[in-house]
């Protein structure tokens, strides 16, 4: 697929696709999850399942990453009725920001008030433990911080304002329910809080950006997650967010160790049935 870096979108291209999904759904969802480099899975364990392969949805964009199928499947989780992103965008794939939300401003249309994202990252802490899943309590967004913010251009305030307060990006009530929710499922050994930065790959981090990374108060590190944060904020959703630590950063120029995607996979495999009860229980214990 060409690289679409420029490509912006207008209101009506978001209420086409909203409008073409509506047309074929049962029933609105209220919860959008997205899953992660390997985390698809997931959206395996919805019930009563509508799937749009995403080159059929209006204006929808293609995935092109190994380990993002590429489908929005609609069903219920715990009863609920949720949509679940199977595959999402990146900037380090050529899209434009517009491109890499595109989607969330589709799902605040269909009437979605709460967003799960999670993430396959590298661990920063020293404390945390490959399979460790860490909440995510805040973000450090480097694109952002040298410009590249998706709510960059024009304000449509149909979404929201111009200037969003981010203090709060990750919901306190749904992160202590997740709590909750990992201690009934005896998970707490391998739970973590922490803060996720976002870089713009595709390349992983060179030793000294992990040491700088670490020093800044990162506590893993990934290429995703935060554009479609701020612009789920910039629409009112509330959001809960997870990164599954799927490899240690490298920090010694000693080490053997090299950081791959085939790791990242393999990784989300072996977590992969935990982190679909916590995001099922999570879930369920909604109100
Ligand atoms: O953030 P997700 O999409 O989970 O994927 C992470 O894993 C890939 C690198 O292995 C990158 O895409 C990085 O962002
Ligand atoms: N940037 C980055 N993204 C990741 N995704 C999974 N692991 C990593 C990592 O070590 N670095």
């Amino acid at each position: 697929m060409a690289c679409d870096g420029e490509r912006s979108y207008g209101y009506d291209d978001y209420k086409e696709a909203a409008d073409w999904l509506l047309d074929h759904i049962d029933q609105k969802p209220r919860i959008a999850i997205i899953c992660g480099s390997g985390l698809g899975p997931l959206a395996n364990t919805l019930e009563e399942q509508t799937v749009f392969p995403y080159e059929d949805i209006p204006h929808f964009p293609r995935s092109t990453v190994s380990g993002h199928a590429g489908r929005l499947v609609f069903g219920r989780l715990s009863g609920k009725a949720c949509v679940c992103m199977q595959g999402r965008f990146h900037f380090y794939e050529g899209h434009s920001s517009s491109t890499v939300t595109f989607p969330i401003r589709v799902f605040f249309l269909l009437g979605v008030e709460i967003l799960i994202v999670t993430n396959a990252a590298g661990g920063l802490n020293d404390k945390y433990n490959v399979g460790d899943i860490m909440f995510i309590k805040d973000h450090i967004s480097m694109p952002g911080l040298a410009g590249q913010n998706p709510l960059r251009g024009p304000n449509d305030e149909r979404f929201g304002v111009r200037f969003p307060c981010v203090s709060d990006a990750y919901d306190k009530d749904l992160r202590n329910l997740a709590l909750k929710c990992a201690e009934d499922l005896g998970y707490l050994d391998f739970i973590r809080e922490g803060v996720y930065c976002m870089v713009g790959g595709p390349s992983y981090e060179t030793i000294a950006e992990c040491c700088m990374l670490k020093a800044l108060g990162a506590d893993a590190v990934g290429m995703s997650t935060v554009a479609e944060v701020l612009v789920a904020r910039h629409c009112g959703l509330r959001v809960f967010g997870l990164s599954l630590v799927t490899n240690k950063v490298v920090v010694s120029y000693e080490s053997q160790e090299r950081a791959n995607h085939e790791e990242v996979l393999q990784t989300s495999l072996l977590r992969a049935r935990a982190l679909q009860e916590l995001v099922t229980h999570l879930v369920g214990r909604m109100a």
